[in-house]
């Protein structure tokens, strides 16, 4: 059971979009009623060629009144296409209103690890807008027809009115059924074929792991078992559905004949108004009085899907609201400050960081060091402000970076993170981080990680496609551009979750330069490492174990300490306190 939404909560922003489109509804709703009104019109020119054609004998008159006929022809269906466009209209305005928002959702929704995929949101807000104009949704436009079709019908006799009547109360039921009995199976199917697309776009991607260990079979069964799962259903739910739409068909042809039955019975007794051609329209207004009815019990599965998908948007747009605009602040100057940090991952996961604390002058290199899984990649989540803390904040020059207009900090800010998470599109373009191309500063950073030389030597140099995730570079030459892209502008907060771990000896020194030239300028780094290398550019250091501080301070000092701890628990140093000293 949906829980009562509390009277004062604001309308969801799908239902405040769809409002706005009212208009649209409007103007496509009194083509739609002129246009069912006309279809009528064939059944008038077949009455009137039987009656006065036949009767007189008139080529004129049969002339006139198929020229008649023609011209209703071409208004119904300008009428048709004239709502059509009016729906389609409403799609992109639609589309106008809540795509740059659908996006950023999905964006930070990806950011926040909230789970629903990138691509399922687009395709359900696809779906949304094509059933804007779709034949359910025009046909069910059509309604008004229907009552003025009912009235006709009890103007005629109230015995065929409501014969009318008790016919849609049976296709209502019916259709109440189908929602019944076709609902549950058809969204666990769309469930299922949600997971299963998922499933095969997740493992796909890792193609070449699935291919060298010969994992394709049983990668393949389990996709099929998802598969048959969402086919199984779909089949349940499509076998309920094929019953229910014979049924109300078969009502709708019913009533049709029934009526004319009933209007030739009135018409024996005398007392069917307007002679046997009443009989014959009684039961084209029958047919029409529940032909939305037949018509949404018939394509009930597309409604059950689009319910789907707007429950599903809805629940993504509630879920990642739109990010407030914040004041613009001045442009730091790079001095950082963690208060103590309690975090996890998004979503309310368990703590990964408890209680680290420490704070840096501009200028400043910090390296962070600690055994795996100690959490130095949480740590440089949250200085670069993409996961938000349960505690504590992380300030630059005294500003909360979590709450940052990111597009404002951005430009100052830089980060490689582990994956280094290189986009398709050009070498300069990655390095520009795909804003304008300024090709000095896209040099400059080349230049400042040693990657220069080879970007000329690409076939077309900086404009070199990198291809998705960069699958065209090494994996240092990955790790290489990142960095650039990381350093590209000058910033003055620097983050490098592992920068070295793909770097030969050349890169390695290459990307100390960077640093100590950086530096020299005012630049911030904090560097999460496992290599000692880094160490020797550190002013810094922080120790991390099980997301605890275990030692902060000048480098020296706490290389020392370290060394005299594990001199201390009378056995050698541990390894990595060995090689940090040594590197020191
Ligand atoms: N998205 C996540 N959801 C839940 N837990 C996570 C998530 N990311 C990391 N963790 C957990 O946080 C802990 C610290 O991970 P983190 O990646 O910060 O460690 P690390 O020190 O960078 O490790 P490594 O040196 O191996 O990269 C781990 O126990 C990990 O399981």
């Amino acid at each position: 059971m949906t829980p009562a939404k509390p009277a004062n909560q604001p309308p969801s922003e799908l239902r405040a979009a769809l409002a706005t489109l009212k208009p649209y509804f409007r103007r496509a709703g009194i083509f739609s009623l002129l246009s069912g009104l006309l279809v009528l019109a064939p059944s008038g020119y077949m009455l009137e060629v039987y009656g006065r054609v036949v009767n007189s004998r008139s080529h004129t008159t049969l002339w006139m009144l198929t020229l008649l006929i023609l011209g209703v022809y071409i208004v119904m269906e300008l009428l048709e296409w004239a709502r059509s466009e009016m729906m389609r209209a409403a799609s992109v305005e639609l589309d106008e209103r809540l795509r740059g928002r659908i996006f950023h959702a999905i964006f930070d929704a990806n950011l926040r690890r909230i789970p629903g995929g990138t691509q399922q949101p687009l395709n359900d807000f696809k779906q949304v807008r094509e059933f804007l104009y779709s034949p359910v949704l025009l046909g069910v436009m059509e309604s008004p027809v229907s009552i003025v079709m009912l009235v006709l019908l009890f103007l005629i006799n109230p015995a065929l009115g409501w014969a009318a009547i008790a016919f849609a109360c049976v296709i209502t039921l019916v259709a109440w059924l189908n929602e019944r009995s076709t609902k549950p199976p058809l969204m666990q199917a769309n469930r299922a074929a949600i997971a299963a697309q998922q499933y095969a776009d997740g493992s796909l991607r890792n193609a070449e792991v699935i291919e060298s260990m010969g994992m394709l079979r049983d990668v393949h069964a389990r996709w099929m078992d998802k598969q048959r799962e969402f086919l199984n259903l779909q089949a349940t739910a499509s076998e309920a559905a094929g019953g229910f739409q014979a049924l109300s068909k078969f009502l709708q042809t019913t009533l049709s004949s029934g009526l004319l039955g009933l209007g030739c019975w009135l018409l024996l007794h005398g007392e069917l108004h307007g002679g046997d051609v009443m009989m014959i329209m009684a039961s084209v207004f029958g047919g029409r009085v529940v032909a939305p009815l037949v018509q949404a019990v018939t394509q009930w599965q597309s409604v059950v899907n689009v319910r789907d998908a707007w429950g599903r948007l809805d629940q993504l747009l509630a879920a990642v609201p739109a990010r407030p605009e914040n004041m613009a602040l001045p442009a730091p100057r790079g001095a950082l400050q963690v208060e103590p940090v309690v975090a996890g991952a998004p979503g309310g996961g368990a703590q990964i960081l408890r209680g680290v604390g420490f704070a840096l002058n501009p200028g400043e290199v910090l390296a962070v060091v600690g055994p795996s899984a100690s959490g130095k990649t949480t740590l440089a989540r949250l200085l670069v402000g993409i996961w938000p803390s349960m505690a504590g904040k992380v300030r630059l020059d005294g500003a909360d970076v979590f709450a940052w207009d990111k597009a404002e900090l951005g430009p100052h800010v830089g980060y490689l993170p582990q994956g280094v998470e290189l986009f398709d599109g050009s070498v300069a373009e990655n390095i520009a981080r795909f804003g304008e191309v300024d090709m000095a500063r896209v040099e400059e950073a080349a230049r400042a990680v040693g990657l220069h030389d080879f970007i000329l030597g690409l076939p077309q140099g900086y404009e070199t496609a990198v291809g998705a995730g960069g699958a065209r570079l090494s994996g240092g030459q990955r790790q290489r551009v990142g960095l650039a892209r990381a350093l590209y502008g000058n910033p003055v907060f620097v983050v490098l979750d592992e920068p070295n771990s793909s770097l030969d000896e050349e890169g390695d020194a290459a990307l100390a330069r960077a640093i100590q030239f950086m530096k020299s300028r005012g630049t911030t780094f904090v560097i999460m490492t496992h290599r000692t290398s880094v160490l020797a550019v550190a002013d810094k250091m922080l120790v991390l174990r099980d997301g605890q501080t275990q030692a902060f301070g000048p480098r020296d000092e706490v290389l020392a300490a370290l060394q005299q701890a594990a001199q201390q628990a009378q056995q050698p140093p541990a390894a990595p306190a060995r090689q940090l000293a040594t590197a020191a």
